[in-house]
């Protein structure tokens, strides 16, 4: 039995009687609630949702979530909705559009009775990221906690593809990601979409772009012609050959602010700032440390830029907590992090577009956009994340100067107010040196760094809007030395279509969104024979490109293993490159300062790096065994000290004899001698018995030493509480004294004495009355030494006073 949305199990079997009756009740209110909804007038003004013809149960929904009037989205799109009409909706950031679509599809579910199992599935949300489509679903459990009976579900990937095909044949809406849910279309058999009445696409025109083209169309031929279809977007999509590709009729376009001045939210300010490219870094860090009772989403345009970023200023400790989210982090992870940012009051999120679109953080006090977005509609979902629903926020925009003509031009167009602001010279810190440091100090910092300098490089190259970006104008040698490198990676770009590019990003940013990775079963799931196969066909995975990374040697332990697995099982890995990511050859990237294979230092490779195919090779003097070299790295290696100092041995422990001649700490007697002194079964007899009446004498020593240290250790403590209790005979009549006086002072008086007083002389005034307890207890203990008796404290004490009492 599927749970409804309120997460109750539908009753079974109600009496037969009340069932009637019931049946009879509903019917009398659908029926109402059908000629109500037929004689709105989509156009009449409405302002409460009383004023709408809705279900109790929805209703119920909504109070219980405090929603009461509608926002101006609302108000002009769920008549037309309730009304069966499909639509384009566009509405600023913040204003409201998931209600627009949740409670018409209750509603219209409702009306026609989709709900139960039987009914199948009725409606399917689509949201182009998991984290926006949880978003969404938990909106519709909140709404409709409150008697609603549909059976409702997430698909999104992340979980066991069985376990998600039992729950949805059950399912009459459905909240998904194209990817997860084309794969049900095409593999779960009992998944029947034959009775669907109702599509939405949230983030329309992101869900239409090139990205997720084919999924989409894939998944629109599946579904029935005949059908309600909604698409909302605060940057909405008119394009004719989207909404034929959705077979839209007549759709209602419903725009609440397209004859507003601007397409932001009025309580958001914007500024921009010109920093070159070099000191980004510089400016993020300043502006943290100025910011630190916030609540900061920082984006940046690669997850590789993200986890240098969070990783290099979290080792800076900036006074704030640090989270980041970007695709390629497991689903659980990025659950745990966007519930954290969401419940904390000060905290920095640095993220990629992931978090651009639809979440709805609350409170969030500023957007830092760090790396330029890649057009304007990008820019105005990203500040979206901030001045929600009639809240305040501000939106801050890094642009290096060449960037600064083409983006304000592409912003004025989209109606984006924004002013150019400067940093305060005297706020400007520099990290440049501290990170470098860092990079120095930290190899996996600075691998980090060269693969989000490369990420980024690559990110400018791909970009399409060419006014914007010129690649040509950035200072990337000084931007390299502003994340902490020695130098720039050294890359040589590919003829490379653009939007062929893209297009690859965009696929494997929709894996790492939804879950396409799992349609195909993930790399590590293949079996190796598979992989091998794959690579033989020029089917190059995630693995094998890491494999092929060069600096190996400073790649994570986890990778490392992975590695040598792979190679343990008949790789063909080389290990020459810089950034498989970059340097694989179908990539856009070609590194020019490739290593040659031959002379690699690879530790593990040793055996076979003596083999002939390295030619030039040579012994360093004193370096690990089978350590060889080609010549130039040989050159470099000698040069440094300390390199030297990393391939010398361990060393040996050696003893000296009382002529000064080193020996082995064990070392083999000769033979002969052994012989002559007896048998050897003899011989062992008289060492273990030796070393046994060694150890028997030591033993007794020992203890004799230990019952002396304890004997003395009680004897001074005694004497220490003698000492203590004579002073305080002198001094008060204990207890009562100290707390009766009537002023302070005599207080205070009364425990420097007792200080004074204390073997301790450093023993805070707090630990005295403390002291002064534990004196009383002693003093109630009888004193049995009077009466020729012990105090017993240990187990030799005990053993004495039982002789004692028994004779
Ligand atoms: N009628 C209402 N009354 C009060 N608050 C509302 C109402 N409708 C929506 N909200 C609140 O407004 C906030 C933004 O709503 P929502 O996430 O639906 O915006 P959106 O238009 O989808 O934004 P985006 O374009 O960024 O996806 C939410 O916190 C929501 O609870």
């Amino acid at each position: 039995m599927a749970p409804d949305i309120s997460g109750r199990t539908r009753p079974t079997k109600p009496k037969k009687q009340a069932r009637g009756v019931k049946r009879k009740r509903n019917e009398v209110n659908l029926e109402t609630l059908q000629k109500a909804v037929e004689e709105l007038d989509p156009k009449a003004p409405v302002n409460s949702f009383d004023d709408l013809p809705l279900s109790q149960e929805t209703r119920d929904g909504l109070a219980a979530s405090h929603f009461k009037t509608l926002t101006d989205i609302q108000k002009k799109a769920i008549p037309t909705a309730l009304k069966g009409a499909d639509i384009l909706g566009a509405a600023r950031t913040g204003s409201g559009k998931t209600l627009a679509f949740l409670i018409p599809i209750l509603e219209n579910l409702y009306r026609t009775q989709c709900i139960g199992s039987d009914a199948g599935l009725g409606a399917m949300i689509i949201s182009p990221t998991r984290e926006l489509a949880i978003q969404i679903f938990e909106v519709l459990r909140q709404l409709g906690r409150k008697g609603h009976l549909f059976a409702a579900g997430l698909i999104i990937g992340g979980k066991g593809l069985r376990e998600e095909q039992d729950a949805l044949t059950r399912m009459n809406i459905v909240v998904c990601t194209p990817g997860r849910i084309l794969q049900h279309l095409s593999q779960t058999a009992a998944f029947n979409v034959d009775m669907l009445q109702m599509l939405v696409l949230d983030e329309a025109d992101r869900i239409l772009d090139m990205g997720f083209q084919r999924d989409v169309d894939a998944i629109v031929d599946y579904l029935p012609k005949d059908r309600q279809t909604m698409l909302f977007s605060a940057t909405q999509t008119k394009r004719v050959s989207d909404l034929a590709r959705l077979s839209l009729r007549d759709p209602e376009y419903i725009s609440v602010h397209e004859a507003s001045a601007t397409a932001t939210p009025k309580n958001l300010q914007q500024n921009y700032v010109i920093t070159p490219l070099p000191e980004k870094l510089d400016t993020l860090w300043s502006f943290i440390q100025n910011t630190k009772k916030a609540k900061i989403i920082v984006f940046l345009s690669s997850g590789k830029q993200v986890r240098f970023v969070f990783e290099a200023f979290r080792h800076m400790q900036p006074g704030i907590p640090l989270l980041h989210l970007h695709g390629r982090q497991k689903q659980t992870a990025r659950l745990e992090i966007t519930t954290k940012f969401s419940n904390a009051q000060h905290s920095c999120l640095f993220a990629t577009d992931v978090a651009a679109r639809g979440l709805d953080f609350p409170a969030v006090d500023w957007v830092v956009q760090v790396d330029c977005p890649e057009d304007a509609d990008t820019y105005i979902h990203r500040v979206g994340r901030t001045a929600r629903y009639e809240r305040e926020g501000r939106a801050v925009l890094f642009m290096d100067p060449s960037e600064e003509e083409g983006m304000l031009e592409r912003l004025e167009a989209k109606k984006v107010p924004i002013e150019r602001i400067n940093v305060r010279a005297k706020k400007q810190a520099s990290i440049k040196n501290q990170l470098q440091s860092m990079c120095f100090q930290d190899p996996q910092l600075k691998y980090l760094g060269q693969k989000a300098f490369a990420s980024y490089v690559r990110s400018l190259h791909v970009q399409k809007d060419k006014d914007i970006f010129k690649l040509d104008k950035y200072p990337l040698e000084k931007f390299a030395a502003s994340l902490g490198l020695p130098g720039a990676p050294k890359i040589k770009f590919l003829k490379a279509d653009a939007d062929e590019v893209k297009k690859r990003k965009n696929a494997s940013r929709q894996a790492a969104m939804s879950d396409s990775e799992s349609e195909e079963g993930s790399d590590e799931e293949k079996d190796p024979k598979q992989r091998a196969k794959d690579k033989k066909n020029g089917v190059r995975t995630k693995y094998d490109r890491m494999f092929e990374r060069q600096n190996q040697d400073i790649l994570a332990d986890h990778y490392a293993k992975i590695r040598h697995k792979d190679e343990g099982e008949g790789s063909d890995a080389d290990i020459g490159n810089l950034d498989g990511e970059q340097a694989s050859d179908d990539d856009l990237f070609d590194v020019k300062k490739r290593i040659p294979a031959e002379g690699t230092y690879n530790p593990d490779a040793m055996p076979q790096a003596s083999a002939p195919e390295y030619a030039k090779t040579v012994h360093i003097p004193g370096a690990k065994e089978g350590l060889v070299l080609d010549s130039k790295r040989r050159e470099k290696m000698l040069k440094s000290k300390k390199q030297l100092l990393k391939l010398k041995g361990q060393g040996q422990k050696l003893v000296f004899d009382e002529d000064g001649n080193a020996h082995q700490l064990y070392e083999l007697e000769d033979e002969n001698d052994f012989r002559a002194r007896g048998e050897a079964e003899d011989q062992r007899r008289k060492f273990l018995e030796e070393e046994a009446e060694r150890v028997a004498e030591a033993d007794v020593a020992d203890k004799a030493l230990v019952k002396e240290k304890r004997r003395a250790k009680k004897e001074k403590r005694k004497e220490r509480e003698r000492a203590e209790a004579e002073e305080s005979d002198e001094g008060d009549d204990g207890e009562g004294a100290m707390f009766g006086g009537d002023n302070n002072d005599a207080m205070a008086n009364f425990l420097a004495d007792a200080g004074s007083g204390s073997d301790d002389a450093s023993e805070s005034e707090e630990e005295q009355p403390k002291k002064k307890q534990k004196k009383w207890f002693q003093r109630d203990i009888p004193d049995r030494s009077d009466q020729g008796g012990r105090e017993i404290e240990t187990m030799d004490d005990l053993e004495a006073e039982a002789a004692r009492l028994l004779g």
